[in-house]
């Protein structure tokens, strides 16, 4: 699990450090001037782009560094009265130039600001950053970034590789800021802000049978989805619920044929209530809005078993808060919304798109999964997880009834609520990835592409 922390919490962690400011400084701007060489190679000419506090300080001091590997620095100073006084002498007693334009560099350090940044790159920055054609390394973060949320409310720097010290930020999961080297220097944390499984670990927490497993031991999924309408979305729900684990699945709904004729596997009926027993409801996807529907929600709520909460049934609750009472307050609630959902169900997500998660999972008592290029997934008990697309293939209709599928069998399975949805979300995005190989793909491939990659977090798990 890689552990992110927020600026607030690094800058806690900074005061707690047995050593002064100015070793963390040397340590981190030495790192920064270790991986400006790797990117290098051979080639001799760096430029750095300096801002007011010590995250140009980091990179005067990495000029430092690289100075007495004999590589030719170049700095611009865009407070040359703030900029850190320290750095700024070593800088110059090691060689390095002061200049008001960057010449041609072989790469540029962005050490405009760092983790006490607020709001997008300042008219002067963007000038220098618009001239540069090399690539960038950020230090700390890319410039113009929100350390904590990723949020780009301006202008911001494209970094090839970001070097960060001590630890990760949210910002190196949510944004995209290159390649992310970690440099230790030594800081000590405590629990994070925000976590991201590996896929090992994703492997590890897949439900596998064992040898003395039936039908019923990964649990049953029911799925109440789709319409005569949307049968669609049915049939996707249903087939990755299917192929998401061993476990046996309960179709119950009007797109009954539908489902049966893809799925001969599931057991189909026409309502919720001749359905028989199920360790965990999907319920929502092209469910519609109507009275049915409503029926439909309220009923799999009471059912006292854990409930995956997608699209049309996200709505209800949203319009109808008080369908809520209908569940047992001791019943894991998984609650999936895209953006607009969310507005519905807790208003606009805006630019901290983890705190937004993690207000909604503490107000609705829920794990709510926010969906997106990085998808939140936060707990009422406030952990909270960010699954990355490697792509954004997954982004296409039909996508999030095979996500909800995957959640509902992993529910079933008796899996931690946050880590059935965070699981399921790599799993997808893994089979988006598969499938697509660089080219569009419908839903009904990337459920396709489940058991592969299902296989693919399953082979990395070490053997015990
Ligand atoms: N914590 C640690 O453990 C360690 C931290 N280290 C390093 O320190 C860095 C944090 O340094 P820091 O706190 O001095 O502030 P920093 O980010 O350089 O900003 C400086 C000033 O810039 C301004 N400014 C604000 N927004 C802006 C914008 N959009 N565009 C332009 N300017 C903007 C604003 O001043 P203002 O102009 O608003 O008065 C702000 O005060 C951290 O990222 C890491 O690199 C390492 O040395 C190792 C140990
Ligand atoms: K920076």
């Amino acid at each position: 699990m890689r552990g992110m922390w927020t600026a607030a919490e690094v800058r806690a962690a900074e005061e707690r450090a047995p050593v002064a400011e100015s070793v963390l400084m040397r340590r981190a701007a030495f790192g920064t001037a270790t991986v400006a060489l790797s990117m290098l190679d051979g080639r001799r000419r760096v430029g750095l782009l300096v801002g007011a506090g010590n995250n140009g300080g980091d990179a005067l001091w990495a000029g430092y560094f690289l100075r007495r590997r004999g590589v030719r620095v170049y700095a611009v100073l865009l407070a040359p009265e703030r900029a850190h006084r320290a750095g700024l002498a070593a800088f110059r007693r090691a060689g390095g130039r002061v200049v008001d334009l960057l010449p041609e560099v072989d790469l540029v350090v962005d050490g405009i600001v760092g983790l006490s940044g607020r709001g997008g790159l300042r008219p002067d920055a963007v000038a220098h950053v618009e001239r540069v054609t090399a690539p960038i390394l950020a230090v700390d973060l890319p410039s113009g970034l929100d350390a904590d949320t990723g949020a780009a409310s301006g202008r911001h720097v494209r970094a090839a590789v970001t070097v960060t010290f001590g630890c990760l930020k949210p910002v190196h999961a949510l944004a995209d800021c290159g390649d992310v080297r970690l440099v230790d220097i030594g800081l000590s944390v405590d629990s994070p802000y925000l976590s991201e499984l590996t896929s090992a670990e994703i492997g590890a927490l897949w439900p596998v049978p064992g040898r003395s497993s039936d039908k019923y031991t990964q649990g049953v999924t029911g799925v109440a989805a789709g319409s005569s309408v949307y049968p669609g979305a049915a049939v996707l729900a249903t087939g990755a619920a299917v192929l998401g684990t061993s476990g046996m699945v309960r179709y119950a709904g009007a797109a009954a044929e539908a489902v049966r004729a893809r799925w001969p596997e599931a057991i189909c009926t026409g309502s919720i209530t001749d359905a028989g027993r199920v360790q965990a409801w999907v319920v929502g996807p092209g469910l519609g809005t109507g009275s049915s529907a409503e029926a439909a929600l309220r009923t799999v709520l009471e059912a006292g078993v854990p409930v995956c909460v997608d699209a049309d049934a996200i709505t209800l609750l949203a319009t109808n808060p008080s369908l809520s009472d209908a569940r047992d307050p001791a019943t894991p609630l998984v609650l999936t919304p895209h953006d607009r959902e969310f507005a519905r169900l807790a208003g606009a997500v805006g630019d901290d798109r983890v705190g937004a998660a993690r207000r909604a999972a503490a107000r609705f008592d829920a794990v709510v999964l926010l969906k997106g290029h990085a998808t939140v997934i936060a707990a009422p008990d406030g952990r909270t997880l960010v699954n990355r697309a490697g792509s954004s293939w997954a982004a296409t209709a039909g996508s999030g009834d095979v996500l909800s599928g995957l959640i509902g069998a992993l529910l079933a399975s008796g899996t931690d609520p946050l880590l059935a949805a965070a699981g399921a979300a790599h799993v997808h995005t893994l089979a988006a990835d598969l499938a697509a190989s660089g080219a569009p793909i419908p839903a009904s491939s990337l459920l396709a592409a489940v058991p592969d990659a299902v296989r693919t977090v399953r082979a990395l798990v070490p053997s015990e």
